[in-house]
């Protein structure tokens, strides 16, 4: 029988919540327990399609995960932000080359604005998690990361996955079978740290730490935490926050998913801001799971859906659309129109950033 003595690891201890009086996104908040049964996912698919359709974001509850769980991963999520430059510098993924995000992302990879560069460090763990090597101070907790991605994966985006197909009309597993646990591809957990940045780098950049963007995949996954920050674009054109929920999760479709229905879920624009003063001389810990269809998927719409398709001559591949955009976010110029947003092109598709 396994062993049920986990490894130690230093407690992260949350910093308490803001107590600004926030202009928050009023997100539907969808109760995963009722998805056990058909007719339970018939009307979640509802209120779930609801939801995407007003906002892009919603919140998920009752998901299986225990609040001493979601500690658990916070816990280890801080482990690599606390590790050696030197030991940080050899797990460094080369993100231009290899188009992947594996590894240590160092900071001031991406171009902001003003020539100011980010201050965002984050280590990615592809849901195989043998696939790198990882620093010597992560490896006791490789299972517990596995069946972490696991759990993300089957319980949380399958689930999603199963509910968005029933709103296009189409086979209950039509999507999940493009999600493949097992298959080549780039679902991946994320740990995420942003660090508090110098006046100057915020005056230059208005107080933008992560330029308003969609994701890249299909269903990203982000473990609420209790420092504010997110924020989205809502349907009305004004920036509102994300407020934090214990133990939900936030949810989001991206350009993947936008893809792959036609058009029907919209990648929702996204972005971070620095937190209201109460909390902005913290580190903000992030613990994410980006779901992305297996690098094979073209990036067409279902034929059978309610929204048609399925012609979509020069279409890329999730791997072609995965690897494009990671390869050029941050790091290429992009061109700025008359009313500021910039556009860069991938595969053909137009790629927008906000400010
Ligand atoms: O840190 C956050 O709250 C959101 C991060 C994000 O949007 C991303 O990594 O794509
Ligand atoms: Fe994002």
């Amino acid at each position: 029988m396994p062993s049920t003595i986990l490894p130690p690891v230093r407690h992260h201890v949350p910093p308490t919540r803001t107590k600004e009086n926030l202009d928050y996104a009023d997100l539907a908040v969808i109760d995963l327990s009722k998805a056990h049964t058909p007719e339970g996912r018939a009307l979640l698919a509802i209120e779930l399609c609801d939801a995407i359709a007003a906002q892009g974001f919603f919140y998920a509850i009752n998901h299986g995960y225990t609040q001493a769980q979601n500690d658990r991963m916070f816990d280890i999520a801080n482990v690599p932000f606390s590790l050696a430059d030197e030991e940080k510098r050899l797990y460094t993924g080369n993100v231009k080359e290899s188009g992947t995000y594996q590894g240590f992302k160092p900071r001031q990879l991406w171009h902001i604005d003003g020539g100011v560069h980010d201050q965002v460090e984050h280590y990615n763990i592809n849901r195989d998690v043998t696939k790198r090597q990882h620093p010597k101070a992560m490896r006791p907790f490789l299972p517990e990361i596995e069946a972490f991605a696991q759990f993300n994966h089957y319980s949380v985006v399958h689930t999603i996955l199963r509910l968005l197909a029933l709103g296009l009309g189409l086979p209950e597993d039509s999507l999940v079978d493009q999600h493949n646990f097992s298959t080549a591809g780039e679902s991946s957990v994320r740990f995420m740290n942003y660090y508090p940045r110098t006046g100057d780098e915020e005056t230059k950049t208005n107080n933008v730490w992560l330029k308003g963007h969609t994701d890249i995949g299909s269903i990203t996954v982000l473990w609420s935490q209790p420092i504010a920050g997110l924020q989205i674009l809502s349907p009305d054109g004004k920036w509102r926050w994300i407020k934090h929920i214990d133990n939900a999760l936030v949810i989001n479709a991206g350009d993947a998913l936008e893809l792959l229905s036609g058009g029907a879920y919209k990648a929702t624009i996204h972005r971070v801001v620095q937190p209201p003063p109460d909390q902005c001389a913290c580190p903000r810990l992030g613990v994410f799971y980006f779901a992305m269809p297996d690098d094979g998927v073209r990036l067409v719409p279902h034929a059978r859906s309610s929204v048609g398709g399925g012609e979509c001559v020069g279409a890329p591949t999730m791997e072609a659309w995965r690897k494009g955009r990671t390869a050029a976010y941050g790091l290429v110029p992009l061109r700025r129109r008359a009313d500021g947003v910039e556009e860069e092109t991938v595969e053909g598709v137009v790629v927008r950033h906000y400010n």
